[in-house]
């Protein structure tokens, strides 16, 4: 009989640069790790509203030491994420709402295409300054990651049951604690638990499950 595997849940948002970084992390220590990682996609407009929080961006001396901050990430990490031009209107002005849903259609319709989805809304919106927040940014998204059904992908979209999902991620969340994005929870095969906020937790994560922490694994990196 295999032994029970701790379960790492990773809560995020495709408006947060840093889940991005830890989406990556996790992804390539679940290569190394005998963990199940569990993709949650989120919706962290609830998450700050519900702790009274704000994004650090509305902040303007956090706002620039993040650009610099993510620089330093992508020398690290081996990734390349790039701020759009208009970063600050993004994320004042415009939800992620409906890139979330299309995450938790995925996951329900094509589950084995939730990574490189999600991975293509960040590239989108973290790489390339391209839109995600129209129901034809939805499409070429369904297209470059080949979905085997977005008619699909894009009914389920409007779907309570999708709806729902994302508001008992949200609430999953929020009860453990969350005040941003990422947040993974972790929980041990004994049952024991403990929630982590942000991207740069990895040693941390790494010690609670006594597991070696290896810096960066470059060499399980996913194609960009
Ligand atoms: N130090 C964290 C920062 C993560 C972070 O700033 N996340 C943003 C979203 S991109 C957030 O939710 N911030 C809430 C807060 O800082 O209170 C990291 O390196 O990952």
């Amino acid at each position: 009989m295999s032994e029970k595997k701790a379960l790492v849940e990773l809560f995020y948002d495709i408006i947060s640069p840093y889940s991005w970084i830890q989406f990556e992390a996790l992804n390539r220590y679940a290569k190394v790790w005998p963990i199940e990682l569990q993709l949650k996609p989120f919706y962290l407009g609830a998450i700050m509203k519900s702790a009274g929080n704000r994004p650090p961006m509305t902040v303007p001396s956090k706002g620039v030491y993040m650009l610099k901050d993510l620089e330093k990430n992508n020398r690290y990490w081996g990734l390349k994420l790039q701020a759009p031009s208009n970063v600050a209107e993004i994320v004042m002005g415009k939800t992620t709402i409906q890139a979330q849903r299309m995450l938790a259609a995925v996951a329900e319709a094509e589950p084995e295409k939730l990574e490189e989805t999600s991975r293509e809304l960040w590239k989108r919106i973290w790489m390339r300054g391209e839109g995600v927040f129209e129901a034809k940014d939805f499409e070429e998204v369904a297209k470059a990651v080949h979905l085997k059904n977005p008619t699909k992908v894009f009914t389920l979209m409007k779907d309570e049951k999708i709806k729902k999902i994302i508001s008992e991620n949200v609430e999953k969340a929020v009860e453990s604690g969350s005040f941003g994005a990422p947040w993974t929870i972790v929980t041990l095969p004994s049952g024991e638990s403990e929630s982590f906020f942000g991207s740069d937790r990895m040693h941390l994560i790494a010690d609670f499950l006594k597991f070696p922490f290896d810096g960066p694994l470059k060499e399980h990196s996913a194609k960009l």
